[in-house]
C-alpha cells in the first residue's frame, strides 16, 4: 500500500523525482523491486464479507420478517413449541441464505478473474533501452509506472498527468458526476491534474506517472461503490416473494376464523395457525437459485468462453425481451474501408492527415476504426500541406461532438494555424461559412451516399492566427469544406441469421448508433429489420421505427417510453441518448439488454437491466459490463440467452413445484384441523416430510427444461405463479381429501392417518415433480412465460430421476421400517394402497389434463 497523492500538487519534475521515476518509465526490474514492498495493485481489496454480515443482510429478506413475526405471535401465545420450530426455520433460512450468497460470490469472483484488466505502462528493458509500451495486468502497476491512456480505458491506479491531449474522464464512480471531467497536467488545481483509479477515459489520450496503488487510492478511500438500480431478478424476486408473504399473512386469520366457525375454538388455534402460514415458505429458494446460475454460469464460460460477472444477470439475459445494441461491430463487420470513387479526393486526402497527425499525438493509442481506415488508405493525391508542418493542438474525437480536429502550424504560413475538422456530415457543416444551397448540395448528397450503406464523414479547414491560448471547440467555426469521405463496411456474415434467430426466441432487437440514420436504415434493412415504409429523414410520428437523437430530445419520458417500443433504430445517438432510450424501455415495463463495446455505449450499459460487452472491447465496457462475450457477435448472445432461460425454468420449476405442494397441504391441514379430534401432522413428521421434499426439490438446480422454455423470455411472473399455484395446490388438497376419505374406511387412529397422509403426500409430491417441470411434457412453465409445445416430451435427468424415485419410495417403505416408530407412523391395510393408487391414478389424469388444458390455452392462435 502505498500514499504518494500529497505528491501530486508539486511540479511534474517535483513528483517525477519524488517517486525516483522519470518521464520514459521504469526498468522492468525496478518496477518488480516495486511492485514487492507496495504490493499488489487491487484497487479495490474489499474483504469478503464474513458470516455475520451476511446473516444480517440474509434477515432483511421478507420470508424471514414474516416467519419472524409469526414466531414473536406465537411466543407471546406461550406456544415455545412453535416458536422454537420457526426460530430454527428463521436461522436454517438465514444460514442457507448468506451460504448461498457466498458461494455465488466465490463464483463469480472465479469468473470474474477470467475477464483480465491490462494498463499500458512505458517500461525499459534495463537503464540504457528505449521505453516500450505494453500491456500489463492492472495488478502489477506501480507507484512511479508511467501509463498511457485512451478512451475506453480504466484509469488502472491514482495517477498525475505529464502530458495530455483533449483528455476528459468520466468519475462518476467518485464523484458521482455524470459528464465527462476535462483533466490536463496544466490544470490550476490538483484534481485537474490528477486521474483516479476507476474512472473511466472518455475522449483523447494523457500519459501520467502512477502516485498512488491499491489500498492507497483515493477510490479505496471511498468507501462502497454507488449502488446498482434494481434488476429484473430483483423486480421479479421481490414480486414473487411478496405475493407469497400476502399469502401468509391471510393464512392466518383464515385458520383463526374457521376453526371458530365451524369448531367454536378461540386463540388456543393460533400456534396451528402460525405453523400453516409457515408452511409455505419456499425454504430452498437461496439454494436452488445459486445452485442453478452458478451451473450456468461455469456451463456458459467452459463452452462459451462467455463470463457471467454478475450472477443474477443470467436471469435478466433469458428474461431479456428487448436487445440493444450498436451497429459497427455488431450488424456489420466492423473493418471500415475508404471507398475512393464514393467521396472526394481532396476530402480523403485532407481527412488522412488530421488522422496521421492524431496518430502521432496519442503514441497510437485511441484511435477508432474510422481513422485506423483513412491511414490505411493507399494515397492516389499529394498531401495537401507542404512538409515541414507540424501538429500543436488536438481537439479529439467525442460521441457528443461527433468531429475531431487538429491544429497545424506550417512553415509557409508563420503566424496562422490552421484547423482540420473532420466528423459527421451534420455538424461539420453547421461549422462551415458556406451559402445555404452549397450546404444543402453536400447534405443531400451525403444523405444519398449513407442510403447506400456508407458511413459518410464531412471535411473542412480554416486558418486561424496563431496565439498562446490553446485552440478550443469555439473555433471550430466559419470552416471551409472539402467535400465528404465515405467508408464501407461490410454486414456481418452471420448476423441476418442470428437476428432472425433471437426475433423467433422473443428477443426484440434494436439499433442504437451515432451513425448516420441513412447509413443505419440500410444495414437494418440489409439484415432484414423490418423498419416499415417511412423514410428515415421524415421526422413523423407515423414513420416512426426510426428516431434521431435530435427527436429523442424533443420528447418526455413518457413519450419517449411510448415512441421507443415502436422504434427499431435510434440514429445519430450521443452515449446520453442510448441511456435514455434504454430507461424508457425498462420504463415501458420492457426488461432491455444492452451490446457494446465502446466508450460511447457506457452509460447505456449501466442503464441497462444486463449489459453485454465482447472481450475484445473497451476496458470500461467490460468492467461496466454484466457479461462478457467471447466475440461480439449476436450467435453467442444467443447461447448466453438459452443458459439464462434454462436456470430461470428451473427456478420456476422449483418455486411452483414448492409453493403448490406447500399451498395443497395448508389446505388439507385446514380442513384436516376442523374435521379430526387430533393433530392432522405431528411437528417431528412435519419435518421428517420436509426434509424430504427439500432434499428432493435440489435436484431440479440441475434439471434440463424442455425446448419450449427457450422459445421465450423466461421470467418470474408474480400473477402467472399465483394463479398457477393456486390452481394445483388444490388439486393436490383434493388428492389429499380423497385420501382421508378412503383413510376412514379402511383403518383407524392417529398413527394410520398420519402413516396414510404422509405416503401419500410423499408420492404426490414426487408425480408433481416430474409433471410440472418447465416445459416438460406436462409443466405449462407458468410463472416464467415459457410454454410447452404440445406433445413435447423431455427426459428426465439423472439427479432428478433419483430424487423421484427416493421420494416415492421413502413414502411407502418408511412407516413400515424400524424408523416409524419414532415417528409416531405405522403399517397400513394392504386395502389402503389398492385405493391409493385409485385416487393417485385420478390425481395424475387431472393433472395431466389440466396441465394440457392450460397448454393449448397458451398455445391457442
Ligand atoms: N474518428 C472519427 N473522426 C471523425 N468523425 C468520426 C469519427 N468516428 C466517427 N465519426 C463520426 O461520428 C459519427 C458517430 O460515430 P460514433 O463512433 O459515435 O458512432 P457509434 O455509435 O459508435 O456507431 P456504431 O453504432 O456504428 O458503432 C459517425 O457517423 C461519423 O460521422
Amino acid at each position: 500500500m502505498v500514499r504518494v497523492n500529497e505528491r501530486a500538487g508539486a511540479s511534474v519534475v517535483g513528483v517525477l523525482r519524488g517517486l525516483g521515476s522519470r518521464p520514459r518509465g521504469l526498468t522492468e526490474g525496478e518496477a518488480a523491486e516495486r511492485l514487492a514492498w507496495a504490493g499488489e495493485n487491487v484497487v479495490r481489496p474489499l474483504p469478503a464479507p464474513g458470516w455475520a454480515p451476511r446473516l444480517l443482510r440474509a434477515a432483511r429478506d421478507p420470508f424471514t420478517g414474516v416467519l419472524f413475526g409469526l414466531g414473536v405471535v406465537s411466543a407471546l401465545d406461550r406456544a415455545w413449541g412453535t416458536a422454537g420450530v420457526i426460530l430454527v426455520l428463521v436461522g436454517v433460512s438465514c444460514v442457507l441464505r448468506a451460504w448461498g450468497e457466498m458461494r455465488a460470490d466465490r463464483a463469480a469472483a472465479a469468473l470474474g478473474r477470467l475477464v483480465p484488466s491490462t494498463a499500458t505502462v512505458r517500461r525499459r528493458a534495463t537503464e540504457s533501452c528505449a521505453p516500450l509500451a505494453r500491456e500489463v495486468p492492472v495488478e502489477e502497476i506501480v507507484p512511479g509506472d508511467v501509463v498511457q491512456l485512451a478512451p475506453g480505458d480504466v484509469v488502472p491506479a491514482d495517477v498525475r498527468l505529464l502530458r495530455s491531449r483533449g483528455f476528459t474522464v468520466h468519475q462518476a464512480a467518485l464523484t458521482g458526476e455524470s459528464a465527462p471531467v476535462p483533466k490536463s497536467p496544466d490544470a490550476a488545481d490538483d484534481d485537474g491534474r490528477l486521474c483516479f483509479a476507476g474512472s473511466d477515459v472518455a475522449s483523447g489520450t494523457a500519459s501520467g506517472v502512477v502516485t498512488a496503488t491499491g489500498a492507497g487510492t483515493v477510490l479505496a478511500a471511498t468507501g462502497e461503490p454507488p449502488r446498482r438500480r434494481t434488476t429484473a431478478f430483483g423486480r421479479a424476486v421481490n414480486g414473487v416473494s411478496w405475493t407469497l408473504v400476502r399469502i401468509m399473512a391471510l393464512a392466518v386469520p383464515v385458520v383463526l376464523a374457521v376453526n371458530a366457525a365451524v369448531r367454536g375454538r378461540g386463540w388456543e388455534t393460533l400456534p396451528f395457525a402460525v405453523a400453516v402460514a409457515v408452511g409455505l415458505t419456499p425454504e430452498m429458494l437461496p439454494v436452488v437459485v445459486t445452485a442453478a446460475f452458478v451451473r450456468g454460469a461455469r456451463d456458459l464460460a467452459h463452452d462459451d468462453g462467455v463470463i457471467v460477472k454478475r450472477l443474477p444477470a443470467l436471469h435478466d439475459l433469458g428474461a431479456m425481451d428487448v436487445l440493444c445494441t450498436d451497429k459497427t461491430g455488431t450488424l456489420t463487420c466492423g473493418t471500415l474501408v475508404v471507398d475512393a470513387a464514393a467521396g472526394d479526393r481532396d476530402a480523403v486526402a485532407w481527412a488522412a492527415l488530421g488522422s496521421r497527425w492524431l496518430l502521432d499525438g496519442s503514441d497510437g493509442l485511441g484511435l477508432d476504426a474510422v481513422d485506423e481506415a483513412l491511414l490505411a488508405h493507399p494515397s492516389d493525391v499529394p498531401e495537401p500541406l507542404s512538409p515541414g508542418h507540424s501538429c500543436v493542438d488536438v481537439l479529439p474525437f467525442t460521441p457528443a461532438r461527433r468531429l475531431s480536429t487538429v491544429v497545424l502550424a506550417r512553415p509557409d504560413r508563420p503566424g496562422t494555424r490552421m484547423l482540420v475538422v473532420k466528423g459527421a456530415v451534420e455538424d461539420v457543416l453547421a461549422r462551415c461559412a458556406v451559402d445555404e444551397p452549397e450546404r444543402e448540395a453536400l447534405r443531400r448528397r451525403a444523405d444519398a451516399l449513407a442510403g447506400g450503406g456508407l458511413r459518410v464523414l464531412a471535411v473542412a479547414t480554416a486558418e486561424r492566427p496563431s496565439r498562446g491560448r490553446p485552440f478550443t471547440s469555439a473555433d471550430e467555426r466559419g470552416l471551409t469544406p472539402h467535400g465528404l469521405v465515405a467508408l464501407r463496411d461490410e454486414t456481418a456474415p452471420g448476423a441476418r441469421a442470428a437476428l432472425a434467430a433471437l426475433t423467433a426466441a422473443g428477443v426484440e432487437v434494436k439499433v442504437l448508433t451515432g451513425d448516420h440514420p441513412g447509413t443505419a436504415a440500410r444495414v437494418c434493412r440489409d439484415l432484414g429489420l423490418d423498419l416499415g415504409p417511412g423514410a428515415w429523414d421524415v421526422p413523423d410520428a407515423a414513420c416512426a421505427r426510426v428516431l434521431t437523437g435530435d427527436r429523442v430530445d424533443t420528447l418526455d419520458d413518457e413519450a419517449l417510453a411510448e415512441l421507443a417500443s415502436r422504434a427499431i433504430l435510434f440514429a445519430r445517438c450521443t452515449p446520453a441518448h442510448k441511456a435514455r432510450v434504454v430507461d424508457a424501455l425498462r420504463r415501458a415495463g420492457r426488461v432491455a439488454g444492452y451490446l457494446g463495446d465502446g466508450v460511447n455505449d457506457l452509460p447505456a450499459l449501466r442503464a441497462a437491466d444486463v449489459g453485454v460487452s465482447p472481450r475484445d472491447g473497451a476496458d470500461a465496457a467490460r468492467a461496466a459490463a454484466d457479461v462478457v462475450l467471447a466475440a461480439k457477435d449476436l450467435t453467442s448472445i444467443g447461447t448466453a440467452v438459452a443458459a439464462g432461460r434454462r436456470a430461470t425454468g428451473n427456478i420456476a420449476t422449483y418455486l411452483r413445484v414448492a409453493v403448490s405442494s406447500n399451498l395443497g397441504n395448508v389446505i388439507s391441514m385446514l380442513v384436516a384441523g376442523v374435521l379430526l379430534p387430533f393433530l392432522p401432522m405431528l411437528p417431528a413428521q412435519v419435518l421428517a416430510q420436509n426434509l424430504c421434499f427439500d432434499a428432493a426439490q435440489l435436484a431440479f438446480a440441475y434439471d434440463r427444461p424442455g425446448p419450449s422454455v427457450l422459445r421465450r423470455p423466461a421470467r418470474l411472473r408474480p400473477e402467472a405463479f399465483t394463479r398457477f399455484v393456486t390452481l394445483y395446490g388444490v388439486f393436490n388438497a383434493a388428492a389429499d381429501l380423497a385420501t382421508f376419505g378412503v383413510l376412514a374406511v379402511v383403518a383407524s387412529g392417529e398413527r394410520a392417518f398420519h402413516a396414510g397422509w404422509f405416503t401419500e403426500n410423499l408420492i404426490t409430491q414426487a408425480m408433481i415433480m416430474v409433471m410440472l417441470r418447465s416445459g416438460s411434457a406436462w409443466g405449462t412453465g407458468a410463472g416464467t412465460g415459457g410454454g410447452t409445445g404440445p406433445g413435447e416430451r423431455t427426459a428426465l435427468p439423472r439427479p432428478l430421476r433419483i430424487a423421484v424415485a427416493a421420494l416415492a419410495a421413502i413414502g411407502l417403505l418408511l412407516p413400515l421400517s424400524p424408523l416409524a416408530a419414532p415417528l409416531r407412523l405405522r403399517a397400513l391395510p394392504p386395502l389402503y394402497y389398492g385405493l391409493l393408487a385409485v385416487v393417485l391414478a385420478a390425481y395424475g389424469a387431472g393433472l395431466a389434463l389440466a396441465c394440457r388444458h392450460r397448454s393449448r390455452r397458451r398455445h391457442a392462435p
